[in-house]
């Protein structure tokens, strides 16, 4: 069986997980004058995501991305690259203008992810980032053209890497999200 190009931190094999790992900086693909954008803090929930709005490397059929506070996410250099890639969304994505990539994505209204960015640990200079935990949104890759026939294959492939494949997010988030609702609308005690 021929092999999906998940993604280069998957199927690369991961890299080792520093238990110590308190953030980086995130930097674009730019030669010259890359954005540079700090993370003053570990990243949660890394996780491989399908969607079509997740920014992915050359060739990759998904995105890692994983979220951390706003309050820590601080643009050091060459901030006037970047533009917000759909203003209407929920994550409003930072591009850099130039070579693309996303460089965090706050989550600025009312929601249970409200006050998290997302970012792409990839990105970071430093290693040592926890490695993705499962795979959400994967029915989302036919959206982007991928193969509806071989769906079974790419689900095999990301539990062969570890990646237990959801079409959402995965449960703990799903639930964590259903409560915020039902907190909010009254029909759980907040
Ligand atoms: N099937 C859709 C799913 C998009 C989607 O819901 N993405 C998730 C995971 S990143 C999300 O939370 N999106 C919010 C947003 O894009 O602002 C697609 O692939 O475009
Ligand atoms: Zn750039
Ligand atoms: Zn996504």
């Amino acid at each position: 069986m021929t092999s999906i190009a998940i993604h280069p931190a998957v199927d690369s094999g991961f890299r080792a997980t520093d238990a110590a790992f308190a953030g980086g900086t995130l930097v674009c693909k730019c030669a010259s004058n890359p954005v540079k954008v700090k993370i003053k803090g570990d990243i949660a929930h890394n996780h491989a995501c399908g969607c079509t709005k997740c920014w992915k490397p050359e060739g990759a059929v998904f995105s890692v991305v994983a979220v951390a506070p706003t309050e820590s996410v601080e643009v050091l250099e060459n901030g006037d690259k970047l533009a917000v890639v759909d203003s209407a969304a929920l994550i409003q994505r930072h591009a850099c203008k130039e070579c693309g990539v996303h460089m965090y994505g706050p989550v600025v209204r009312e929601h249970p992810f409200q006050g998290l960015s997302f970012v792409h640990p990839e990105r970071f200079q430093e290693s040592g980032w926890a490695k993705p935990g499962f795979a959400a949104f994967v029915s989302s890759i036919i959206e982007s053209g991928f193969d509806p026939a071989k769906m079974d294959a790419v689900r095999a492939q990301l539990r062969a890497s570890g990646l237990e494949p959801y079409d959402c997010l995965n449960p703990g988030l799903m639930d964590y999200m259903a409560t915020w609702t039902a907190k909010k609308s009254g029909v759980l005690a907040s």
